[in-house]
């Protein structure tokens, strides 16, 4: 609730044309009956021809006041509920945008699409029916009291019984339907995570014949939710023939005490018709606030989500504000004694890792598979932090600097090269929006993926489709490696990007790179020998230990387990 409060305080402004709305609003529902006793007793039984004329021009004058209130009250209530979404949902994305993998993998994708679209519109009806009841049900409440002991005080035992039976009935429902909303967000999350791996894996599935292990699966986890949703759903489909009964059994109590109290000549017509209307309008307000509770326990557990995301302690600190910017040195990285291990693994996947690499060096990282290259190179621009040592970055701790200043000068090309829905062009832009055409254009030659480019209808502004569909892997592999080069950094790190490539491709690719970009230092990761053997150092790992390191020529010489990779790959010759 707290959130909901927090994010709706903001319109403070539209909150205060929402209560004059209401004032309007209440001024019609009142203000009518109150009028309609005048005419029946004394404009109607009096003959009053004028005071009749009088009563309808006063009527006339009250419902262009309550129109105009509920348009008032209609227009502040949607700006704010559609801001207040709005405002949520950004808050949610730029906050995720800080988290690190360790984040990612607590709240999973799934989770933070469900929080973002369906928690953030359960919050949205929420506060859009809140601010209607919120206000309206007190102050016809009160209205209605005073008018009631005004004009028919004989009849207040009806609304005074009734009113703590529908609050009884209000927090009877609260209680029972939490736990269903509970059951029924997460019940969303995992039909979000099967349908996005069923549907970004469709070839894979499709490859298989999986399809149906994976309707199964779908189907298991959209039947959990139906049956949660009926269970939640017939709680308040209970709850509405409910109010209806206590409605219309209060209102035949009013109209039979009502006409008795009329016969002994206690009471007028007017006064009864007024007050029936009175009681309805009470009655009405209440079975609105109602609704409202019914909605109140999927609201708060869907705010209790978003709040969760939103006070997450990041595990990697930005230092947006106090981190270093400036270095004395650049594109020299160091590791000295470096221990890392996965937040949720039970042991370190790399241990003591020490090695230094010069401004302009290359070097490269070989190993099994499993044997930690890629967790290694991720920790030069924080993907996670470590837990021992340090890893200095032109000199500084990769912990002091501005996280933004040292992911800019890094060039991180990823093993799965991932696009964006926009143009070729915007996708290499990435890296450096102020890219010129020609940077970009000299950006794909140098990453051999100017012909496939030239070769599309519309070159360079070509629209990809989602996560780059209609590329081959190695074109997608390209366009990330020219990426990296539009941003011109001072490191790049392959990781295994080459791997897509065909070795002819792989072969330009490499001398075009050396030739061009002869300042910057360059960490590969590759399983290819032939990718890595010019490199200045290969560094040899193995269950995360640095096991060997040297050149091609020297390991060939010391390191077993680089001799039995490089036998696997490389003809005699090459060997030799
Ligand atoms: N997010 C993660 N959480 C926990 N463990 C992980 C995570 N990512 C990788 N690992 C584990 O860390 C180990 C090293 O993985 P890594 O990707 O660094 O190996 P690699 O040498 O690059 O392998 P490959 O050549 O197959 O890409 C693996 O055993 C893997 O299971």
């Amino acid at each position: 609730m707290k959130l909901i409060l927090k994010y709706t305080w903001r319109y403070k402004k539209y909150l205060l044309l929402s209560v004059l709305g209401v004032l309007g609003f209440v001024c019609i529902q009142m203000g009518l009956p109150t009028l309609l006793k005048y005419v029946i007793n004394d404009a109607l039984m009096g003959e009053n021809r004028i005071l009749l004329l009088q009563l309808v021009l006063i009527m006339l004058g009250v419902v262009i006041v309550g129109i105009s209130g509920e348009i008032c009250m209609s227009y502040a209530n949607s700006r704010i509920a559609s801001n207040v979404i709005r405002d949520i949902r950004s808050d949610i994305f730029i906050k995720t945008q800080s988290f690190s993998h360790g984040e990612y993998n607590e709240f999973s994708v799934s989770g933070l699409i469900t929080s973002t679209t369906s928690d953030a519109y359960q919050i949205m009806l929420f506060v859009q029916n809140m601010l209607r009841s919120a206000t309206i049900t007190p102050i016809m409440t009160i209205t209605g009291f005073v008018l009631i002991i005004k004009n028919n005080p004989q009849m207040l035992w009806t609304i005074l019984a009734t009113v703590p039976i529908l609050l009884l009935g209000i927090l009877f429902i609260n209680l029972f339907s939490r736990r269903y909303s509970k059951a029924q967000q997460s019940g969303l999350d995992k039909i979000n995570r099967i349908l996005r791996e069923g549907l970004s894996g469709l070839r894979v599935i499709r490859a298989f014949g999986n399809e149906n292990f994976q309707e199964q699966r779908f189907s298991e986890v959209n039947d959990e939710y139906c049956i949660v949703s009926k269970k939640a759903f017939r709680l308040t489909a209970l709850a509405q023939p409910g109010f209806y009964f206590l409605f219309n059994t209060i209102i035949t109590l009013v109209i039979w005490f009502g006409s008795k109290a009329i016969g002994e000549n206690t009471l007028d017509v007017g006064a009864l018709s007024a007050t029936i209307e009175y009681i309805f309008h009470i009655l009405f307000s209440f079975l609105m606030l109602a609704l409202l509770f019914t909605m109140y326990p999927r609201a708060s557990v869907s705010a209790e989500r978003i709040q969760r995301i939103l006070d997450c302690d990041v595990m990697i600190s930005e230092n947006l504000e106090e981190g270093k910017t400036e270095t004395r040195e650049s594109g020299t990285i160091v590791f000295e004694n470096v221990t890392f291990q996965y937040p949720d693994a039970e042991e370190p996947m790399l241990k003591n890792i020490s090695f230094t690499v010069n401004k302009g060096e290359t070097v490269a990282f070989i190993g099994s598979t499993g044997s930690g290259k890629s967790t290694l190179i991720q920790l030069i621009p924080r993907m996670y932090d470590i837990n021992e040592g340090r890893i200095l970055v032109d000199g500084i701790d990769v912990r002091d600097f501005n996280i933004k200043a040292l992911r800019n000068r890094i060039g991180f090309i990823p093993q799965k090269a991932q696009l964006f829905t926009g143009t070729i062009a915007d996708n290499l832009r990435l890296g450096n929006p102020k890219a010129s055409q020609t940077e970009i254009e000299k950006a794909a030659q140098i990453a051999q993926a100017s012909d496939f480019i030239e070769e599309k209808t519309y070159k360079y502004e070509e629209k990809l489709s989602e996560g780059g569909g209609n590329l081959s892997g190695g074109q997608k592999q390209r366009l990330a490696i020219a990426r990296a080069i539009v941003k011109n950094p001072e490191i790049y790190i392959f990781d295994d990007s080459f791997s897509a490539l065909d070795y002819a491709t792989d072969l330009n690719l490499r001398t075009q790179l050396r030739k061009e970009i002869t300042n910057a230092t360059v960490l590969i990761v590759a399983q290819r020998v032939g990718t890595i053997r010019h490199a200045d150092k290969i560094i040899v790992l193995d269950e995360g230990k640095i096991v060997a390191w040297g050149t091609h020529e020297e390991l060939l010489k010391t390191s077993n387990i680089y001799y039995d990779i490089a036998i696997s790959q490389l003809s005699e010759e090459e060997l030799a």
